[in-house]
């Protein structure tokens, strides 16, 4: 039987993530430290550890059918490679700083300025865009000294939380991109693994729904669950149930995780009490 091939980091910041969601997908994967190769026990997946700036050849070339890669990488290097799905994890932003210093107008400022930068056909798109010519000069990592060591008058560089920008004395002046790990598509995939992606992609969307979901029951005096039914943004209609006490019932319902904290204070103020909210692993619509 033919197996799907995915090309995950080897280490790094997307290592751990991508391992977990591919858990979570209920597959177990022998994850031995130096090996570069390694297949799924109960899926017909063949992983390969790789660096994350090697995938997109590995994807182009079709070594690999698909890979979790962060999306800024894509936009870089990854031309005719698909996004099949955001996958909500390693955040973050490819921006251009400046010394904190310096006054700052508009990406004109960047007109015939050194830009030092691990991401050079990003910033080059992004100013020809812009109609601004930049002196470009291509490092590989610790992109933030180079304006403190004079190699250069600004970066471009991925932000998070901006604690590396605050430590080199630089502000963020200008946001590219954002970007987070995505699942990507070789364009010489095949119909049989095309397939075993669909089973794949599936798994991938019931943990994405859950993560994002809570389960949340509550109790509540009987007149009160229409007032607190229209509060709760739920997925469906919430499902009621008697309670052994007279007049009170038990309501049960899934909401999105970031709406809970919008709401509390109206459902308690409806009467809600013996609020729970519970995490759901896996959730098919
Ligand atoms: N500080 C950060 N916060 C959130 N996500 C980040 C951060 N830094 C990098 N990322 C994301 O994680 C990806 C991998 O970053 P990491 O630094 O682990 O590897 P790398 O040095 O870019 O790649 P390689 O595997 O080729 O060495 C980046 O492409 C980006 O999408
Ligand atoms: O805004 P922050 O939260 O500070 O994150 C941004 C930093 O994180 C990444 O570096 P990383 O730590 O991955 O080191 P690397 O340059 O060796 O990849 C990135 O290259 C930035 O330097
Ligand atoms: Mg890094």
């Amino acid at each position: 039987m033919k197996k799907l091939k995915i090309a995950i980091q080897k280490s790094g910041r997307l290592n751990e993530d991508s391992l977990k969601i591919l858990k979570d997908c209920g597959i177990s994967i022998d994850n031995g430290k130096d090996q570069l190769k390694a297949a799924a026990r109960n899926f017909p997946l063949e992983v390969f550890y790789l660096r994350n700036g090697d995938i997109p050849q590995y994807l182009r070339d079709g070594v690999v059918d698909i890979a979790i890669i962060g999306e800024n990488v894509l936009v870089e290097k990854g031309e005719n490679i698909t996004i099949a799905e955001k996958l909500g994890f390693s955040k973050c932003k490819v921006s251009l700083a400046i010394p904190k210093g310096e006054t700052y107008n508009s990406v004109k400022d960047f007109e015939g300025k050194r830009i030092a930068t691990s991401y050079p056909e990003t910033v080059k798109a992004y100013l020809k865009e812009k109609g601004v010519k930049a002196d470009l000069h291509i490092i590989n990592g610790s992109v933030e000294i180079a304006p403190n060591i004079g190699l250069a008058d600004a970066i471009c560089d991925i932000v998070s939380s901006g604690s590396t920008l605050f430590k080199n004395n630089l502000k963020e002046v200008e946001i590219m991109l954002k970007s987070e790990a995505v699942l990507a598509v070789s364009p010489k995939i095949q119909a049989e693994e095309q397939q075993i992606l669909q089973k794949l992609q599936f798994r991938i969307q019931s943990v994405l729904t859950a993560r994002s979901s809570k389960y949340i029951l509550l109790n509540a005096p009987n007149e009160k669950i229409e007032a607190i039914s229209k509060i709760l943004p739920v997925l469906k209609s919430p499902t009621i149930l008697p309670l052994a006490e007279k007049g009170w019932s038990s309501l049960h319902s899934v909401i999105k995780k970031e709406d809970f904290w919008d709401v509390i204070d109206e459902l308690k103020a409806n009467g809600a009490e013996g609020i729970l909210v519970c995490p759901i692993e896996k959730m098919v619509l």
